[in-house]
């Protein structure tokens, strides 16, 4: 069992603080690091691979400190988020590169099993250049796990997949997770997150925002106070009557043609609006939450 700790981390350029009082474990499993652009996914990962050392705190695998630890490193792979690999390498001089690196005994054979175990064998003598992009995460995962490592951690690796190429990588870290691995992975989209992760760790502004599981960030994301648009047949009259529902905290007209409501949980408010819509005969032709975009959840979740 692979434990991943960190301990009061922070993380600061100059003026700048990337990760500010970080704590979190994680263990084995696929673990989601979620949060929008600049939160400090990648300084995070770059930290927990001992590559970057904490500004304060600390970051231990199994109650040993990452950073600069020869040991250590052995049981890591990190897969970076650089799209930019030696592209006039074949995909298996890259990957056996990087076994020489680890100083694996026998670089050759560690190569073509990674390769295989992201079932690359067949591309595995082109050209990294003529690779698709799913293609070239893949190599770099193959790369990473050249030594073996109980722990590999991953930065965005399904940027730029399309929807085939990020299920087959899913379906792979899945498989490595099912081998007792320890994996993090790095995203802004909490759909991504959602499909594989047992465990989710929201970063925000550099702060921990929330931890726990897909569903308990879900729930923590949707009851919350939510705003929509409503167009129906009498805004005016629909306005004062969900203005008496209690999960209602606001309904006002937007010109003649709309209605912005807001309501305390987005559970409550889908289960008012028909009702209400039905018992007083108004049709109601269109509900659209206009906060739902994705810096609007994370404040929040940072704010409450
Ligand atoms: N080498 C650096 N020098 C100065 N500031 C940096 C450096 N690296 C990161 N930062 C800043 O630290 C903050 C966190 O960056 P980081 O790359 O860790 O976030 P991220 O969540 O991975 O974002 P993205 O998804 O955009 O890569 C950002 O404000 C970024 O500008």
């Amino acid at each position: 069992m692979t434990e991943l700790d960190l301990t009061d981390v922070s993380r600061w350029y100059g003026n700048v603080v990337a990760v500010n009082d970080v704590n979190m474990h994680i263990g084995p499993g696929i673990t989601g690091l979620l949060g929008p652009n600049g939160a400090g996914k990648s300084t995070l990962l770059s930290m927990m691979a001992g590559l970057l050392p904490p500004s304060a705190g600390t970051v231990t695998i199994d109650g040993r400190p990452t950073r600069a630890n020869i040991a250590i490193y052995r049981q890591i792979g990190l897969v970076p988020v650089q799209e930019s690999l030696y592209d006039f390498l074949t995909g298996e001089q890259f990957v056996r590169l990087n076994a020489e690196l680890q100083k694996v005994p026998q670089p050759g054979l560690a190569a073509k099993r990674a390769i295989g175990l992201v079932e690359m064998s067949d591309a595995a003598d082109r050209k990294i250049s003529t690779y698709s992009k799913g293609m070239k995460q893949r190599i770099k995962v193959a790369s990473a796990l050249t030594h073996d490592p109980a722990v590999l951690l991953l930065d965005e690796p399904f940027n730029g997949m399309d929807p085939i190429q990020r299920r087959h990588m899913m379906a792979l870290l899945t498989q490595f997770a099912e081998q007792g691995r320890t994996i993090v992975f790095s995203s802004h989209i909490l759909e991504e997150v959602e499909q594989i992760a047992r465990q989710v760790e929201v970063v925000v502004a550099g702060r921990h925002a929330a931890s726990g599981d897909f569903a308990a960030i879900r729930r923590l994301m949707t009851d919350r106070p939510n705003q929509y648009l409503v167009r129906s047949s009498d805004d005016r009259r629909l306005a004062a009557l969900l203005l008496a529902e209690p999960c209602v905290r606001g309904a006002r007209l937007r010109g003649d043609t709309a209605l912005e409501v807001e309501a305390d949980d987005f559970g409550g408010f889908a289960q008012v609006i028909p009702k209400v819509a039905r018992d007083n005969a108004i049709r109601v032709f269109e509900v659209t939450p206009t906060d739902e975009s994705l810096e609007s959840v994370f404040s929040y979740l940072v704010n409450s």
